[in-house]
């Protein structure tokens, strides 16, 4: 018998439910508000939710994201996306190591790693994951990041030379997501641009139309 076909990552914009902007707005509103949106991919990002409570939030952003069609991915947490029956996680230099979080989840998941560089992509990819994260492609306020800011080059640069799917991260906002789609990258993450509007439904709606634009080069 064959094994199960990989999971894809769906391409576009791919929304980060995180819990460190935006304070005052429960993720699972956050969660439903990005998928009235037509959100594909949703990571939850979890860096100050107690654990337990992590538990039952994950376990019904999961819920909401299956009934949309969309993918829900964890961040950092591979014992919560097992718990929950994630479609995956994503993890970066301070979580697991992308080989663990791949024995722990199996083949039927996605591993999604944040790199640097080419050269990082290509090491993620043998160690079993599906897609990298790339950035920051641009300054942010959402998270202080321990590498330079990439720029529109500097991320077509990886797109072209890595062998994995690559989503570009930071500072990605309607202003400039058209111009990451056109850098080739397979996905555009964004945290604060949606989470910060005040209509959230309708941020997603025109930055996944923007990346459309931008990929096909309109
Ligand atoms: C799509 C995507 N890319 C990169 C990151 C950053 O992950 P990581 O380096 O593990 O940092 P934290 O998000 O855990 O602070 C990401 N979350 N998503
Ligand atoms: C979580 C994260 N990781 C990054 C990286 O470059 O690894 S940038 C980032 C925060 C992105 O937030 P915003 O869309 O608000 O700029
Ligand atoms: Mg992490």
């Amino acid at each position: 018998m064959n094994a199960p076909p990989r999971p894809l990552l769906p391409p576009g914009l791919y929304l980060l439910c995180d819990d460190t902007v935006r304070v005052d707005m429960p993720l699972v509103l956050k969660a439903e508000r990005m998928l009235a949106g037509g959100a594909r991919v949703v990571q939850l990002r979890m860096k100050r939710t107690p654990v337990r409570e992590a538990l039952s939030v994950a376990r019904e952003v999961v819920r909401l994201c299956r009934r949309a069609g969309a993918v829900c991915l964890l961040n950092d947490r591979v014992d919560l996306a097992l718990l929950a029956d994630a479609d995956g996680v994503h993890v970066g230099d301070e979580d697991l190591p992308a080989e663990a979080a791949r024995a722990l989840l199996g083949p039927g998941r996605l591993v999604g790693v944040t790199v640097r560089d080419a050269e990082g992509a290509r090491a993620a990819r043998e160690a079993g994951a599906d897609y990298v994260g790339v950035g920051p492609v641009f300054g942010t306020t959402t998270k202080q990041v321990p590498a330079p800011v990439l720029g529109l080059e500097g991320l077509a640069r990886v797109v072209t030379d890595s062998p994995l799917p690559v989503v570009g991260i930071g500072g990605v906002g309607l202003e400039n997501v058209g111009r990451v789609a056109a850098s080739g990258a397979h996905g555009a993450a964004v945290v604060s641009d949606v989470l910060l509007a005040q209509d959230l439904a309708e941020r997603v709606r025109l930055l996944t139309a923007a990346f459309e634009r931008g990929r096909v080069g309109g």
